[in-house]
């Protein structure tokens, strides 16, 4: 198949995962037989330095004409300073809501080569297994901000259709996993919690067989940590998506190995690992490439349909983290390259073993 991706490397460390994902893709098209063209373009603190905007109007338009969008990450030191007029996250903000990326599927899975690097005891870390849904595109994120001098506010809104949207999008897909739906608010206090709530009932009521349950999320984040194999799909608010994610990746042994989609309604979706542009480690060639290459693995199953693709990808990477080469931050000496390689080397050899296979059910050559 012929497919265009944007790339957007950003800052930080966002170029160093970006460009190994990016080989990642275009090992999978020479040896699958597709044709992936690239474009690269500005986001971020690189975008301001070069055109004074964080989101230029280039980029949005490759962007809203790709098949697919793969980013690395934004923001960093530089651009830190509370009172500046101009901030590289703006750019990734205009950007999922102008493409209308609602929809932020942040998939965990515990390795169980990688179990001691987590702070949980190894008993707890098994069958982890959970899709966190995040809402996108509205919440306090996208709200009116205010500032003067002695006061500062940020408006948290919500509308019925943003919620709606998302928790069907989570119900749909409870339904191709464990049927189980575990909603996080915070409806005690938030207004826009407790309509979060009835909205989620309503629709539940059109999934009778996917069981739902209702967390708070300040009990969330401690249930994540002493339970975190109960839960399948868990769907929720844009901040608390963002907190409890990271917060998931620590079971994981790095926030540098978690990957994300965010979808809307149609097949196109921005690919971005879930770390930041971890301006501690930037430019050492150091970074742990594995959350942007099983991004690029979600892009292929997401945007392109191409499920075989995408699984040979996560085979490759499984494989790496069983056998190494291991990155710093998961406890071993590798730099992003030599990952990388190695997720190279091991989806060669998927693809030879699957033809051999292919081959032996056929009795060919
Ligand atoms: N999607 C994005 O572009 C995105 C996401 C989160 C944060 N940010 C931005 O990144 C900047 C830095 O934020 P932060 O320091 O709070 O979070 P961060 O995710 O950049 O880093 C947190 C810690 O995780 C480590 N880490 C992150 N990714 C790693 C990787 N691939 N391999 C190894 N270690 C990794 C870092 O070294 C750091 O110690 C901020 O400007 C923030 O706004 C951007
Ligand atoms: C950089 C920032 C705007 C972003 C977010 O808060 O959504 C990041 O933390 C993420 O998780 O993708
Ligand atoms: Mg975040």
């Amino acid at each position: 198949m012929k497919a265009r991706i944007v790339t957007l490397p950003g800052d930080g460390v966002g170029p160093e995962v970006t460009a190994a994902a990016v080989a990642v893709l275009k090992t999978v098209a020479a040896r699958y037989e597709h044709v992936f063209a690239f474009e690269e373009q500005l986001i971020g603190g690189i975008a301001i330095d070069a055109t004074g905007e964080p989101l230029p109007a280039a980029s949005l338009a490759a962007c809203r004409s790709a098949d697919a969008v793969l980013l690395g990450a934004v923001g960093g030191p530089k651009w830190s300073d509370p009172n500046a007029p101009v901030r590289p996250e703006q750019g990734l903000l205009a950007l999922r809501a102008a493409l209308g990326v609602y929809a932020n599927l942040r998939p965990l899975q515990v390795h169980p080569a990688l179990a001691n690097l987590s702070p949980l005891k190894n008993e707890k870390l098994k069958n982890i297994d959970v899709l966190f849904v995040r809402e996108l595109t509205g919440g306090a994120y996208f709200g009116a901000k205010t500032r003067s001098a002695d006061v500062a506010t940020d408006e948290c809104r919500y509308t019925v259709a943003e919620i709606e949207r998302v928790v069907r999008r989570a119900f749909e897909l409870a339904r191709g996993r464990r049927r189980h739906v575990t909603s996080v608010d915070k409806a005690n206090v938030l207004e826009t919690s407790r309509l979060w709530r009835s909205t989620v009932q309503r629709i539940a009521a059109e999934y009778p067989d996917v069981k739902l349950e209702h967390q708070l999320v300040d009990s969330m984040a401690m249930l994540l940590l002493t339970q975190p194999n109960r839960y399948d799909v868990v769907v929720t608010e844009n901040l608390f998506g963002d907190i409890l994610t990271d917060e998931a990746a620590a079971l994981a042994g790095s926030l540098g190995l978690l990957p994300s989609a965010s979808l809307g309604d149609g097949k196109a979706g921005l690919y971005e690992p879930i770390h930041g542009s971890a301006p501690d480690i930037a430019g050492q060639g150091v970074a742990n490439p594995v959350g942007a290459i099983l991004s690029a693995a979600l892009l292929l199953r997401h945007s392109l349909g191409l499920e075989t693709e995408a699984v040979a990808i996560e085979s490759a990477v499984e494989q790496v983290l069983r056998h190494g080469p291991h990155s710093r931050d998961i406890g071993g000496h590798a730099g992003t390259g030599e990952v990388r390689d190695a997720v190279l080397a091991a989806i060669e050899d998927h693809a030879d073993n699957a033809a051999a296979f292919f081959c032996g059910a056929r009795a060919c050559g």
